[in-house]
This record gives structure tokens, sequence and C-alpha cells, in this order.
């Protein structure tokens, strides 16, 4: 087990006494293994939590019930439940934006009420949703028409981060669910995230402009890489139709409606969405909505907008004892701030997830990759974790080797129990699908028990080979099983992850919401893309950057 990183952050007496509860948790769980945790069926047994449609089973974390109580200790010193509900009361609880921070607001029924700045948000919500429904409907069923009079079938969405990998998440998640794959029949969707014109290349590639609809989406419409893709789709749209296709071939989701005016589209054509919608939260929103309607039809998006929620009521109201976000993220603040795991896995056993964990990573990155809490002052210790992932079986023949006998992983496995695609050939003793899920069940044990000198001995290893075959186990996972992946539960599993973040966020006391470390890049990219055009435009020199930049530049533009 990796030694504990956390210096105490000073707070209140009770947070400091749970800490420091938990400091002693690691040291009593420093001589025991998963091995024989695992043999008490009274800890496993309370080491479950489900929710319907979900079980979560942490019994293979390196936790007894006491850790698991001065974890609730703690969150109840952090004020997680208050914090809860200050996020979901439209609390400004992003104080460097000043902003709230509701993504759950996109997702409310339309009688609920939640409030931002003092107005209810849940009209615009709804309003915004209506216009999508109305839109994509009539683009599905060929009403709406490009320059030439042809329907529009195909989809070209462009945004990046938060405008781009959720939508794609759930895109993938739902290509193969047998409601959501049929209303797609004749339809395709392409994301163009990337500035690389490969990136181009690959997303018009087979596509022809008399039935693209390009859909641009950036919450503040100035995002360089957006700007310029959105550019590029543009002139290739224009070049073929003439310049009236823009207004037929071409619309927004954005925040910034004199952005998109001043692009040359008509903000009827924009579904907007508002400040306090977090980029990396916003696939609830027209972001995620505009897309998924065109390709799924609205009745796919309200099932995966109820989904989530039904997630955010979990989350707003089960006992924390039983509230897997809160019990993921106490997990979380486990394994990372106390045992000192530096990162985790996410390995979907479910090829339709792959981009699970390409999201989740941005949503988790970007909003606890921190070094500072809310007031200013220094953490105390690291902030979240570095987050990777790939699907099961993929990720096995890849990065578990390190897993299995190298560094600590902390893992969350996310199978789910009925096929979205099941194939059974005849003379096979399984099916495809328990085949993938035999190795669901296999990994986390595999990882947890480990395999001893003792029992490859006894197998009749060589003695050269013991230690290069033996397993040392110990090593912590959770396994979400979810009931089927359809348009409800993939919002459920969205809603999840989301608010796992916030609550490591709220524990760790830092803002989990702005994204300060995205900025210097960009400013320093724009000086870079100034010099770059005065040398090609005026000739001239590379001048005001340090001697190795300077180099590389000069080699570069010598090229
Ligand atoms: O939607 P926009 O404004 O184009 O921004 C795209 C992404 O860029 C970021 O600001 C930084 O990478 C993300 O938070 C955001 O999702």
């Amino acid at each position: 087990m990796a030694t504990a990183v956390a210096t105490k952050p000073p707070a209140t007496a009770a947070y400091t006494d749970a800490w420091t509860a938990l400091e002693a948790q690691v040291e009593a769980l420093k001589g025991s293994h998963l091995r024989d945790l695992l043999e008490d069926e009274d800890r496993c047994a309370s080491m479950v939590a489900s929710h319907p449609g979900l079980t979560l089973d942490f019994s293979r974390q390196k936790a007894t019930k006491k850790t698991m109580f001065y974890l609730q200790e703690l969150a109840k010193a952090a004020g997680v439940t208050e914090k809860v509900a200050a996020m979901m009361a439209g609390t400004k609880i992003n104080p460097t934006e000043g902003r709230s921070v509701l993504h759950v607001a996109l997702r409310a029924a339309p009688d609920a009420v939640i409030e931002s700045g003092g107005a209810n948000v849940v009209p615009d919500v709804h309003a915004v949703l209506d216009k999508v429904k109305a839109f994509s409907a009539r683009v599905r069923s060929g009403e709406w028409v490009g320059a030439t009079g042809k329907a529009l079938t195909d989809v070209v969405s462009i945004g990046i981060g938060g405008s781009y990998l959720g939508p794609e998440f759930a895109y993938e998640a739902l290509r193969m669910d047998a409601t959501a794959g049929a209303a797609a029949s004749g339809r395709r969707l392409r994301f163009l995230a990337n500035v690389d014109p490969v990136d181009v290349a690959r997303a018009r590639e087979g596509l022809n402009p008399e039935t693209t609809l390009v859909v641009v989406v950036s919450k503040t419409f100035t995002t360089a890489e957006t700007m310029l893709n959105a550019r590029t789709m543009r002139s290739w749209l224009v070049d073929a139709l003439g310049e009236s296709a823009v207004a037929k071939h071409m619309v927004a989701v954005s925040t910034n409606a004199d952005g998109v005016k001043g692009f040359g589209m008509d903000p009827e054509n924009m579904f907007g969405f508002w400040d306090w919608v977090g980029g990396r939260y916003s696939v609830c929103s027209a972001v995620g909505v505009v897309p998924l309607a065109l390709q799924y039809g609205f009745d796919v998006v309200e099932r995966f907008l109820a989904g989530a929620r039904d997630m955010d009521t979990h989350f707003a109201t089960a006992p924390p004892e039983q509230n897997l976000p809160i019990l993921m993220g106490l997990l979380g603040v486990w394994n990372n701030t106390f045992l000192g795991h530096a990162t985790r896995a996410l390995l979907p056993y479910q090829q339709a997830l792959l981009k699970l964990a390409p999201h989740i990573q941005q949503v988790d990155m970007e909003s606890n990759g921190k070094g500072v809490k809310l007031d200013g002052s220094p953490l105390g210790h690291e902030g979240g974790p570095v987050n990777f992932g790939e699907p099961g079986t993929n990720g096995q023949h890849s990065f578990y080797q390190l897993m299995h006998q190298g560094r600590v992983v902390p893992a969350d496995f996310v199978g789910v129990i009925a096929a979205q695609t099941p194939i059974h050939l005849a003379g096979e003793p399984v099916s495809n699908h328990e085949e993938l899920m035999c190795n669901f069940f296999a990994q986390p044990d595999a990882l947890a028990l480990g395999k001893t000198a003792e029992q490859l001995a006894d197998e009749g290893v060589p003695a050269e080979l013991i230690p290069h075959k033996t397993f040392t186990g110990d090593r912590p996972s959770s396994s979400i099983l979810m009931d089927r992946l359809d348009a409800f539960s993939l919002g459920q599993l969205l809603a999840l992850f989301e608010h796992r973040t916030a609550v490591e966020g709220f524990v760790w006391g830092i803002n989990s919401f702005d994204q300060w470390g995205v900025e210097l890049g960009k400013v320093l990219a724009k000086q870079v893309r100034t010099t770059i055009a005065g040398v090609r435009s005026k000739g001239g020199d590379v001048s005001g950057f340090n001697s190795s930049t300077t180099a590389l530049l000069k080699k570069f533009l010598q090229g």
C-alpha cells in the first residue's frame, strides 16, 4: 500500500478529528490484506449500495466499516450535504466566476423551481428543449431541407472540450441500443473537435455538403479551435452551395448570441444555454441535446435527461450511507488523499462506453485538478487524481499488467447485465456478452486477491519464475453493475460520475467549477499565432520567446 501523502488542512475541529481518525485508519489497515477483508461476509454485505438500475459494490476497497464511518464523518464535517443542497438551489458556489452551478436544472422536470440570481431558470431550460424538439423533428422528417432542397441526413457537430466529449460519449453509448439505433437509421453524426486539419478531413470524409448540417457548439463562441473549424466548414458549404447555404446548413449552440450573429448566423438558428452551465457539465444542455436529438430523435433524449434527473434526485435525497455519488466520492478521497494513490482507472466492460473515460477525464481533471482551496489558500495535499481508462477487455491487453504487478491504481469497473447486441453462437458454452462479463468479475478479484509465492510453488512453478509470477494483490477497486445500457441508464451513469467529482471537491474544499488552468496556454498560443502570421506575411524574425521556443519555431517556419 502507498504511504499517505496528506498533510492536515486547517479546518474545524470535527473536520480535523475525522481527518486524524482516517490517518489512523491508514495505519490500522497496513497489516491487513484485501484477501482477508473479503472473507468477512458482514463487512462485504455492508459495502454494497444500490439504486434502481445500478448496484455499487465497494467491498474490494481497502477500507472497513470503520473507515467508511470516518469518511462519512469527514463528509459531515465538510458540509457535503449542505453543499449539495446549495448547488442544487442555485447558490453561487463558483465564486471565482461568480456563477451558480446548475447542470441539474438542465434535466429538471418542467414544474420544478430552481433559481439563479432570483429567477427560476427551469422555464428557460424547457423553452430551449421545446425549440430543439421542433427543430430536430423538422430536420429528421425532411421538412427542413438544405440549399438544393435535399433532406439533411448528416450532421457535423463542431466543438471541443465540454462542447464535445459528453455528446460524443452519449452518442457512442447509444449507437447499438435497439431504440436509439432504430431511430438513427439513415442518419450520420460526426464530431469535429481538434483544430488539426486531419480531423476536418475525417469529419467530412464521404459527406456531401448538400445533405450536411453543421452544428457549431461553443459556450463562449470564441474558442480558437472551434471558430477555425466553423470557418473551415462554412467555406466547404459556401464553396459548394453558395453564401445562402449558411442559413440552411449551419446552426449554433452557445451562450453568446452576439458572437453567433457576428459569425454570420441567424440568432434564430441558435440554441441557447447559460453561464451557470459549466462546459464539462453541459451535455444535458443544447450542447448535447441538439446533436443527440438530430441523430436519435427527441424521445431518446428525453429518456437520457430523465435518467440524469433520477440520479440527481437520488444524490439530493438518499441518506449518505446509501448515496452512490457520495460513497464513490468519499472512496475517491480515501484512495487519493489518505492512501496516496495518484491515479485511478475507469474500466467499462461495455464497448458502447468507449468514450466514458475520456469524458470523465475532463469532468474530473478539469474540475478537481487544483492546488488551492476556495479561499485561495494552498490545499496542503494533492488535488484530484489522474484519471484514465479503456473498455475491457481491451485494457487487459494494454495497461493492466502495470495494475496487477506495478503501481497500485484504484479502479472503477462498470459492467452491464443485459447485452445491447446479444450473440450466442451454437456450441459455445457462454454467450459473447457473458464471456465479456467473465472478465468483469475476474479482474477485480485478481487485483484484490493476487497470487502468493506459496500458491505458485504448490503449482510447481520453477523457483526462478516465482518472483515474476507473483501477484501481490491488495489492489482496490469498485464494481458498478448496471441492469442495462439504454438512454435512461446512460443519464444515470453520467450524473453519477458528475456528482462523484462534486463530492470530492466539496470534501477537499476546492472550487470544482472553474478552470483557470487552461488559460495560460491559450494566451501563449495567441502570441505564437501572431508571430507565425507576421513572419508569413511580412518576413522578419522570431522574437519575444525563450531560446528553446525561438529555435524550435525557426525550425518549424523554415520547414
Ligand atoms: O464551449 P467553449 O466555450 O468553446 O469551450 C470549450 C472548452 O474549453 C474549456 O474552456 C477549456 O478547455 C472547457 O472548459 C470548455 O468546455
